[in-house]
């Protein structure tokens, strides 16, 4: 069976089990159960905490995991687990920040003191940049430590930005990481079910990120339509009964589905329709 790690609560729990989900694997139904087997896909889920799975994985105790890019390099595995898809949720920034007007640049905290609960990416981030700082480990909350007096700055993971300016703080230098929730395996091995697992994931992906997209245009104009929606591969063209116009059929991005529908318009193509993707295999 392949043995899966999924983050048992925090900010990627609900995202990473409902895309699970929604790749057609069993989840859990209440949050106190540890581990569930799903027997028709011959996968086991361990629900465990997102800071642990690197560890899990990266020992070779269990075959994949979804967890953090800022946890899983925060975990030093990186040698012996590798980042093998981004799933697009559970998006961050890992960054700096400070009491307003303090800062202004990363370089300005030589000889300070940064509080964070990403140690081990933290003082990475430090010797590549050269910046001699002293790291203070903390569990979390974070945003109290300057003004508990036992830092000068901070790195921290940043979504909304609410909890930085409740405690007064506003961030600095560049973002040290941009991190969303990836899949990581143990590096150089494929076990069974670990393509299907990673096809599955895409296809939720995908099917999260296109639409299709199905007009009417007239002969003469179905070339430029078609390089308005080159789709993926490319654009499916059918006849109509009446015989000066076709039917076209492309894969869209979903964000872009308006901009492109004037377009299409404009060009003189009708009956646009968009409609769903449900799952798909790319
Ligand atoms: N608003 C957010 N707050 C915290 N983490 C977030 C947020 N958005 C995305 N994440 C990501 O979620 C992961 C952290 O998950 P989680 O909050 O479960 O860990 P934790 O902070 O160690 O746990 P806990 O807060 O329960 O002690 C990181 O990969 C982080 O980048
Ligand atoms: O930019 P925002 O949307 O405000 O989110 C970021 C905050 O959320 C996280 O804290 P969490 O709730 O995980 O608590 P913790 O600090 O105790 O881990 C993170 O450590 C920041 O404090
Ligand atoms: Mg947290």
């Amino acid at each position: 069976m392949l043995r899966v790690a999924v983050p048992n609560k925090g900010a990627l729990s609900e995202a990473a089990t409902s895309m699970l989900t929604e790749a057609g694997y069993i989840q859990r139904r209440d949050s106190r159960e540890l581990v569930i087997t799903d027997p028709d896909n011959d996968v086991e889920f361990f629900y465990l905490r997102p800071r642990d799975i690197a560890v899990y994985v990266g020992r070779g105790i269990l075959d994949v995991g979804v967890t953090g890019r800022d946890l899983f390099l925060d975990a030093e595995v990186n040698g012996d687990a590798e980042e093998l898809l981004p799933l697009g949720i559970g998006a961050s920034n890992f960054r700096f920040a400070g009491p307003v007007g303090d800062f202004t640049s990363a370089g300005q905290l030589n000889g300070k003191r940064i509080a964070t609960s990403y140690d081990g990416l933290l003082r990475t981030y430090l010797q590549d940049q050269g910046i001699d700082a002293t790291v203070v480990r903390l569990d979390g909350a974070v945003e109290s430590s300057v003004r508990l007096g036992v830092a000068d700055a901070i790195a921290d993971v940043v979504e909304t930005g609410n909890t930085l300016k409740a405690a007064g703080m506003e961030v600095f230098g560049d973002p040290i990481l941009r991190s969303e929730a990836v899949v990581i395996g143990r590096t150089g091995s494929n076990p069974h079910g670990l393509d299907v697992l990673m096809r599955r994931l895409q296809g939720v992906l995908v099917a999260r990120q296109y639409v299709m997209l199905d007009y009417d245009v007239r002969r003469e104009l179905v070339d430029q339509a078609c390089k308005l929606t080159p789709g993926l591969e490319s654009p499916t063209v059918s006849p109509l009964q009446d015989t000066d116009w076709f039917a076209v059929r492309s894969m869209v991005k979903k964000s872009s589905t308006n901009s492109i529908m004037d377009e299409l318009y404009d060009l003189g193509a009708r009956a646009i329709l968009v409609s769903t993707i449900h799952a798909c295999r790319i």
